[in-house]
């Protein structure tokens, strides 16, 4: 399956489906780029939804592909995922400068930097939003309804980036998302390298100021667990729950006792989100 634009490094079975890593050259983050794909059975004969996963801090694509088990409920539900990396990549691609891992390499945010010296590569969120779309519906048997949902950072990309565009995303899910970024350690830090120090242009990259706009979000499922170290300094899921209630959006948001903020826990519930995400995408019909 290499194609004129898409490289296949590597490609295994998995439960019927296929599991493949590409590599590929990135116009929007102007570097190489590697991504994870699984698709199910049912693409061998028909174009199938895709749900995209956007992992956290220090991930690249293999975390999920590996550790949460997600294969055998999307070759059942006929969902493929799309599991692309969490930065830009290179040695041309600046990097925090004490190498902490809550910033630059492995922590784009999903953000589209506007200061130097990152702009030039960190536009996470154009490369989730149009560029990565339009490369794997173009080259593989994907028709074009999308889900998205996430880990930790990756649960702020879903979120901000499926609730600036709810045409293009049928339903949103996270685990342990980021919930207030404009308000949390990890966020402002890297709000104020991508984006500079006017806060006002941060607020779009803000699920809870976000949700709390939003008139009609669509279908929003979240699970945090309660023995997740992170959940009080960084995540502020009582944010995300208040802009819920104030803007009367109904999105689920649930605390999951005892679970931390691992990859175990999201194996424990990866298939409750993809079932929420079928039910709201064509492969439904297939169940
Ligand atoms: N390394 C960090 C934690 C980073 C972390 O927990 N990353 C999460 C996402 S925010 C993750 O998924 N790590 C990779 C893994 O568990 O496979 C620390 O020491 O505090």
């Amino acid at each position: 399956m290499t194609t004129a634009k898409l490289n296949k490094a590597s490609e295994q079975l998995a439960f019927g489906g296929r599991q493949i890593r590409f590599t590929h050259s990135s116009e929007v983050l102007h570097c190489e780029m590697q991504f994870s794909v699984f698709l199910p059975p049912q693409a061998e004969h028909k174009a199938v939804p895709a749900v995209y996963w956007l992992s956290g801090l220090t991930c690249n694509d293999e975390n999920f592909s590996a550790k949460a088990g997600a294969q055998r409920a999307a070759a059942e539900l006929g969902l493929a995922l799309i599991i692309p990396d969490t930065s830009p990549r290179g040695e041309d691609v600046p990097d925090d400068a004490d190498g902490a891992f809550d910033f630059g390499l492995g922590a784009g945010f999903y953000v589209n930097a506007t200061q130097k010296p990152w702009q030039k590569h960190y536009q996470m969120y154009d490369y989730i939003l149009h560029e990565l779309p339009a490369l794997v519906e173009a080259e593989l048997p994907l028709n074009e309804e999308r889900a998205i949902s996430g880990h930790s950072m990756g649960g702020h990309g879903a979120l901000v980036i499926g609730l600036n565009n709810t045409e293009k995303y049928r339903s949103i899910s996270a685990f342990s998302p980021v919930c207030n970024p404009t308000d949390c350690p990890w966020g402002r830090k890297a709000f104020s390298h991508y984006l500079g120090d006017d806060k006002s242009l941060w607020q779009a990259y803000d699920a809870s100021i976000l949700l709390r706009a939003k008139v009609s979000a669509p279908p929003i499922l979240v699970d945090q667990g309660t023995a997740d170290n992170f959940l009080e300094e960084q995540l502020k899921t009582q944010a995300l729950e208040a802009a819920n209630k104030e803007s009367n959006n109904g999105a689920q948001i649930r605390y999951q006792e005892g679970y931390d903020h691992s990859y175990y826990f999201i194996a424990t519930f990866i298939e409750e989100h993809l079932r929420f995400h079928a039910g709201n995408l064509s492969s439904k019909q297939n169940i």
